[in-house]
């Protein structure tokens, strides 16, 4: 067999252009959605993510507000930008760019956003929502997971899922929704005993361990469903002047998964631009409800 690509890419242009007819009509109630990102210190990855963020914000007609601090931030300084940010009635969606640098808790600086203007999901409160299958705001690469699936498949009631690994931002939140789609969902990870036959018995994959290539082909279910999270920089034999050419591969191995899988993401191009489209996503449900204006049909879990 050899697997469907899911186009995550063109799937992600798709979302942006429900989020953008319904920004229109949110503003035409008289509301600019905003979302607020912050970033603190030069990592260059979370440059760019941030970067895209607000271009992608600003293309779907909502209003981008960006505060790049220097690495020496103090914790306290941060969280009184949130502070300030959570009282301002023009944003609607906080999100604190991770990894944040060593000197500052992360944890803390999640819990200081509040819940409802929470669009990464990661505040407490959201998780416990999530867990008890209560309206919530859902983190962003899950959600543009789940997304995938759905439309792959129309209903996954009754799959067997497993998710590989066991992350707070990833793992465990997509296990959730899987489970509140009522898939039958074991979650792996490094100590999982077996794992290629716990893999094996699955109708979705869900890796998300930040591991290069890591699941192979042969741990794959004839016509099983891949959603490759990983996005791991490997490096692959040197280029002409010496230096070493490098690629993005995900957590599993694409061309023998793709050889066994019905359907399977790329990477790049699979899970990644969903994420983005599922803050653009967030953040305009997040501005409906604090407005009591009708939420968008599509873009939740
Ligand atoms: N506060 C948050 N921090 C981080 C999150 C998050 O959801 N919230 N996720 C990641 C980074 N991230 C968004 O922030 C992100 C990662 C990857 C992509 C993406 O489109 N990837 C491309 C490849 C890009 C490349 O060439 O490097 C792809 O997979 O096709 C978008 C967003 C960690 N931090």
């Amino acid at each position: 067999m050899t697997a469907t690509v899911i186009d995550g890419k063109a799937f992600a242009a798709k979302v942006r252009a429900k989020v953008a007819e319904e920004v229109t009509r949110v503003k035409a109630a008289g509301v600019t959605p905003g979302l607020a990102v912050v970033l603190v210190g030069e990592d260059p990855a979370s440059a760019v993510y941030v970067r895209n963020k607000g271009k992608q914000t600003v293309e779907v007609g909502m209003e981008s507000i960006e505060h790049k601090l220097p690495a020496d931030t103090s914790e306290a300084d941060l969280l009184a930008l949130i502070a300030q940010l959570n009282a301002d009635p023009a944003v609607h969606g906080i999100l604190c760019q991770l990894p944040v640098p060593d000197h500052i808790d992360a944890d803390k600086v999640l819990a200081a956003i509040a819940p409802a203007k929470d669009v990464d999901g990661f505040h407490i409160s959201n998780v416990g929502l999530l867990a008890t299958g209560q309206k919530a705001m859902v983190p962003c690469t899950p959600l543009g997971c789940l997304m995938m699936l759905r439309d792959h498949h129309g209903s996954l009631s009754g799959m067997s899922a497993v998710v590989l690994g066991r992350s707070n931002i990833v793992g465990k939140p997509m296990a959730q929704l899987l489970l509140g789609d009522s898939c039958t969902v074991t979650i792996a990870h490094s100590r999982t005993k077996d794992l290629a036959d716990v893999v094996r018995g699955a109708d979705i994959v869900v890796a998300a361990v930040g591991r290069p290539e890591m699941v192979p082909g042969d741990w794959i279910k004839p016509g099983a469903t891949v959603i490759d999270v990983g996005i791991n920089r490997i490096e692959d034999g040197v280029k002409e002047d010496g230096t070493p050419r490098r690629r993005l591969v995900g957590d599993c191995h694409y061309d023998s998964c793709a050889a066994v899988a019905g359907a399977i993401t790329p990477v790049p191009g699979g899970v990644g631009p969903m994420t983005i489209a599922c803050l653009l996503a967030n953040t305009l449900t997040a501005c409906c409800r604090a407005n009591g204006l009708e939420e968008p049909a599509g873009l939740t879990a």
